[in-house]
């Protein structure tokens, strides 16, 4: 959705995020005057939670707010977003959203006809925040960032989001909800990943959330500067 689609003209900026780490990182590394102009949620893990709490929050606020952010630690796609990076969604994909076939394979509800489940991230927003981060040499990376219920865990799911999703370049469980209440309000969306773990087989113990957290805290000062 363009920019010129959405009416509101508040001046707030509203991130969203899964759970007390990432809302404490990012409010400690956004500036005393950022600070002012930002408020930070935390939404609960998984798009329904995401979905039900942010529009919870933008019932009574919406007019305060000019923007949305789903933001927090992902799965990153090999090759495209190592551990330690960031990634920015130029389209936010409920990739679990849809029916399993038996000989059709997965089918989204937009092709089933029950919805949708791409949105595009606000474009303006998105490309300042990448130039900003790289000229600060901070690795970040521009793709799709899929929302899903159930984090994938295997070679096989991921190989098979790949290849409906080629673009495929990070996972996390709550854009597709937070992006949903934001459009349901007119305000535009952008998400935001710092990479703790690769996607594929589940090892819990590879999660870096200490280097993902740290990233956090670097884009979330230049994002500071860009908004
Ligand atoms: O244990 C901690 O210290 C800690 C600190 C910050 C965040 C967490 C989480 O467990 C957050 C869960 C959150 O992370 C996203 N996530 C991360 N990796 C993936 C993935 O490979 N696939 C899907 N989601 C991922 C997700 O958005 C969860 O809500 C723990």
């Amino acid at each position: 959705m363009e920019a010129s689609r959405y009416t509101k003209a508040g001046s707030r900026i509203l991130i969203a995020v899964a759970v007390q780490a990432e809302h404490d990182v990012i409010l400690q590394a956004l500036p005393d005057h950022a600070r002012q102009r930002c408020d930070v949620i935390i939404v609960g893990v998984g798009p329904a939670s995401a979905a039900a709490r942010t529009a919870a929050h933008l019932a009574t606020e919406s007019d305060r707010y000019r923007m949305v952010i789903s933001a927090g630690i992902g799965g990153g796609f090999a090759p495209h977003a190592p551990i330690g990076s960031i990634v920015l969604a130029n389209q936010i994909i409920a990739a679990d959203l849809g029916s399993e076939t038996p000989d059709q394979g997965f089918l989204s509800v937009d092709t089933l006809g029950f919805g949708r489940s791409i949105i595009s991230a606000d474009r303006r927003y998105t490309t300042e925040l990448t130039s900003a981060l790289r000229a600060s040499n901070i690795p970040v990376h521009v793709g799709a960032v899929l929302t899903v219920s159930t984090t994938t865990g295997s070679a096989h799911t991921t190989a098979a989001l790949v290849q409906r999703i080629p673009d495929a370049t990070a996972e996390g469980m709550e854009g597709f909800g937070v992006a949903m209440a934001a459009e349901l309000f007119r305000l535009p969306i952008m998400e935001m990943r710092a990479i703790s773990n690769e996607v594929g087989p589940r090892d819990r113990d590879s999660w870096r959330i200490p280097d993902a957290l740290k990233s956090l805290r670097q884009a979330t000062r230049i994002l500071a500067e860009v908004l």
